[in-house]
């Protein structure tokens, strides 16, 4: 990895010395010794901050099982350092609305779902388990959503953190059964 150039660059170990290396340039790149805090104020507070000035904003994280998706996005919860992208943006966006002047008005809520098995599943429903799976729409006003999704308004902190545990819950139950399933 060349974090200064943003490049990942591949070599095949066992392809002959004659073959090139893969090189793929990204906007930045991280490695296993970069800091959560880097990773935020470089490349997430900027997409936060337009989301707070009313545009739509969207983080993804996609890899393969074990590359650090998780620690990424959640982090250590109880060390400040270690705290994933989540959290650092749910303080960032309270403490952008707590100094903010009264004339502005925020509305946060918080949906959590997950796909699995091409499923979709409201991780904040409790009988999230039997229930059908919901459906992706459609509308010419909101553009896609997914219907019926549970939505919580969040005040404060702590209070989307309650929402993000209920969800995580959810999360760990799923991925017993998929265990079961498996053995
Ligand atoms: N940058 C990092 N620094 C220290 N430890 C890390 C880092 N990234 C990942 N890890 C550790 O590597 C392991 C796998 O990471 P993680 O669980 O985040 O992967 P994942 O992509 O979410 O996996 P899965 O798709 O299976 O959920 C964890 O023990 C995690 O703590």
């Amino acid at each position: 990895m060349d974090l200064r150039l943003g490049q990942v660059i591949l070599r095949n170990p066992r392809a002959p010395a004659s073959e090139p290396q893969k090189t793929f340039t990204f906007d930045a790149v991280y490695d296993a010794n970069s800091k959560q805090r880097d990773l935020y104020d470089e490349s997430v507070r900027p997409l936060i901050d337009s989301v707070l000035a009313g545009f739509n904003g969207t983080i993804f994280a996609y890899g393969q099982t074990g590359t650090g998706k998780t620690y990424t996005m959640q982090g250590a919860w109880m060390d400040p350092e270690k705290r994933g992208v989540i959290p650092n943006a749910f303080d960032h966006i309270f403490t952008h609305i707590s100094r903010s002047q009264s004339d502005k008005q925020y509305l946060v809520r918080a949906s959590y779902l997950e796909i699995y098995r091409e499923e979709i599943r409201d991780l904040l429903d409790p009988n999230h388990g039997t229930a059908r799976a919901l459906e992706l729409r459609e509308s010419p006003e909101t553009g896609v959503y997914v219907r019926d999704l549970t939505s919580c308004v969040c005040k404060s902190i702590k209070e989307i953190e309650e929402v993000m545990n209920v969800g995580n819950q959810a999360r760990a139950v799923g991925a017993t059964d998929m265990n079961e399933h498996s053995n």
